[in-house]
């Protein structure tokens, strides 16, 4: 069993719960009240030389266990906001990643950048539940799910107000992507089955982008040597979780500000 199969176990259980939290009907009975989302498609959108910086609020992974012991999610959003973030990634899943919703609610409303929400969705119930914590762009993964429900979920967020950015690993992954409409894509360089890394896969995969599409590169992104590649390779933005914790190096890179 991979490990992405294993936390997508785990997130039937936890959908089974929401259920019992009626986030449609409360989105539903909440929608007209709730502000409109902050503008994500529009901060990740290069047009200078500098990359867009998609800054990840990470405490734990799966792959490296605690990677922030004092973890403050409010200060190391500070320091990224001072660094130049366009974004905020926050992780939501507790279990493999030690995240929560408290996080990203906190994050929101102590700065004003667009805020993604990192966790597994298999269910539109999450999907609702997204809108309703504060999220302004949800992660869709194309190996968590079939090619119509892909197209169903890209749908229901756009119907409700959400970015997603769609996450692809592989070139049939990245046509299904395209296929379903996707407007921000992400390949990631960490490969779920033994948890490698390798840059080589976001620039090999593109130039096979559609025409239009925001492209990033998620995960692994340690050196400005990294930075600078990627760059070269013509993403807009980047996706960085451990790097910006551990590396002082990509303390000194310039990022394009929104
Ligand atoms: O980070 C992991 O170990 C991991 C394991 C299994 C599934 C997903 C995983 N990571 C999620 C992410 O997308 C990363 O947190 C994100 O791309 C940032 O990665 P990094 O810059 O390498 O911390």
């Amino acid at each position: 069993m991979t490990y992405l199969a294993k936390i997508l176990d785990e997130k039937r259980n936890e959908v089974a719960e929401l259920g019992k939290q009626r986030p449609q009907q409360r989105y539903e009975e909440r929608k007209n009240d709730i502000s409109p989302c902050r503008d994500f498609v529009g901060n990740l959108k290069r047009t200078g030389e500098n990359l867009r910086l998609i800054a990840e609020i990470k405490k734990a992974s799966p792959s490296r266990g605690v990677i922030v012991h004092d973890f403050d999610p409010v200060e190391m959003a500070r320091r990224y906001f001072g660094l130049g973030a366009s974004a905020f990634s926050v992780l939501t899943d507790r279990l493999f990643f030690q995240g929560s919703i408290d996080y990203l609610e906190t994050v929101k409303l102590q700065f004003n950048l667009p805020v993604l929400r990192k966790d597994f969705i298999i269910d539109e119930l999450q999907i609702f539940e997204s809108r309703l914590i504060g999220a302004d762009a949800i992660l869709l993964i194309v190996a968590a799910l079939d090619a119509s429900q892909l197209r169903d979920y890209l749908q229901l967020a756009a119907e409700i107000g959400l970015a997603v950015l769609v996450e692809v690993h592989d070139r049939p992954e990245l046509d299904t992507a395209a296929e379903a409409g996707a407007m921000i894509i992400g390949v990631n360089n960490r490969n779920l089955k033994d948890f490698s890394v390798s840059l080589d896969t976001a620039i090999d995969l593109r130039p096979h982008f559609p025409e239009g599409v925001i492209a990033v590169a998620e995960s692994g992104l340690k050196s400005s040597d990294d930075i600078l590649r990627i760059g070269q390779a013509s993403f807009d933005a980047v996706l960085i979780g451990e790097g910006l914790h551990v590396s002082p190096e990509l303390h000194a890179v310039t990022w394009q500000r929104p």
